[in-house]
């Protein structure tokens, strides 16, 4: 069984990178940490990223979870490999573009480029924001998949993720954590990234953030609403290269494992998704079929 620790970064191609960077520090309020002529670096917490752009084709390169340490590291290499999933192990210059001490890459059953990483850099200094946005943690990430029951099987039986909640056979919400998911799938055409997600303070953060996104003419995909699920109040937006963010506010935690029973909602109920029954569409960033060559 594979142990994730946490969340660790989305890696997106970007093709123009000045744009996708002014967005992400002034609209979406993460910190520039880094920039070089073809690629960025952006911060929501003390995680060195959570965010980074290389320049060229749009679209998701891969994304990051933390395994303890490099024996962690080696035993999912055994475990992805006895399951037949072939994994390519990061070489140093990788792991210093990725701020971390060793990684591997494989892909999921769908072709989502997945990285598993150790010892990934922490940033102790004040953050500072590009704007007020009221960030507070890069909260989750939901990948794509045509077929999010397969899916689940993969993310169950190899890995310690738990289902916390379904949304019919269009979504499936797991947790690695007390948090409600870190890790959701969504059902969609192909492998892709549906959207990464940012927690916020307050709501008051929601509704501010809401003003402020359509004052600015930023195109709001679905919210403000509720998600039943998690309770979290949801804005989700589209910034450039086809990247979705979500800002969220008031995540369940489980506390008790043993006694929470994943719940089941109807897709097609109206409030299934939002329990205010807002309507709203979620579009992905496709995954760059990079296979598994570092970028
Ligand atoms: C629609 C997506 C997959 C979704 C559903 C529920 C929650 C939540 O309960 O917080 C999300 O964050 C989602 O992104
Ligand atoms: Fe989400």
């Amino acid at each position: 069984m594979i142990h994730l620790q946490d969340i660790a970064y989305v890696r997106s191609g970007a093709a123009d990178l000045a744009t996708a960077v002014g967005f992400a520090v002034d609209v979406v309020g993460l910190e520039l940490v880094e920039r070089t002529g073809d690629r960025a670096w952006l911060r929501a917490d003390e995680r060195h990223h959570c965010l980074a752009f290389v320049e060229g084709r749009s679209g998701v390169l891969s994304t990051g979870f933390t395994v303890s340490d490099e024996n962690a590291l080696a035993d999912a290499e055994r475990t992805l490999e006895a399951a037949g999933v072939k994994v390519v192990r990061g070489s140093a210059a990788g792991a210093r573009e990725r701020h971390v001490r060793d990684y591997l890459a494989f892909e999921d059953p769908f072709g989502n480029v997945v990285e598993l990483v150790t010892d990934q850099v922490r940033l102790p200094r004040p953050l500072a924001f590009g704007r007020p946005a009221g960030i507070t943690e890069f909260g989750h990430l939901c990948l794509d998949a045509p077929d999010v029951r397969a899916a689940y099987r993969f993310w169950s039986s190899l890995f310690n993720t738990r289902v916390s909640d379904w949304i019919g056979d269009r979504a499936c919400l797991l947790r690695i954590d007390p948090v409600h998911h870190k890790l959701a799938v969504f059902k969609g055409d192909r492998p892709g990234l549906c959207h990464m997600n940012f927690q916020v303070a307050s709501l008051d953060d929601v509704m501010r953030n809401w003003r402020f996104l359509e004052e600015r003419g930023v195109e709001i995909e679905f919210g403000p609403g509720r998600h039943p699920q998690s309770t979290a109040v949801f804005l989700y937006f589209k910034g450039p290269e086809g990247l979705t963010y979500e800002y969220s506010y008031g995540v369940r935690r489980i506390t008790d494992e043993q006694a929470w029973r994943p719940r089941y909602f109807d897709p097609d109920e109206p409030d299934a998704i939002d329990m205010w029954r807002g309507k709203g569409s979620i579009s992905s960033q496709p995954q760059l079929s990079t296979g598994l060559v570092e970028r």
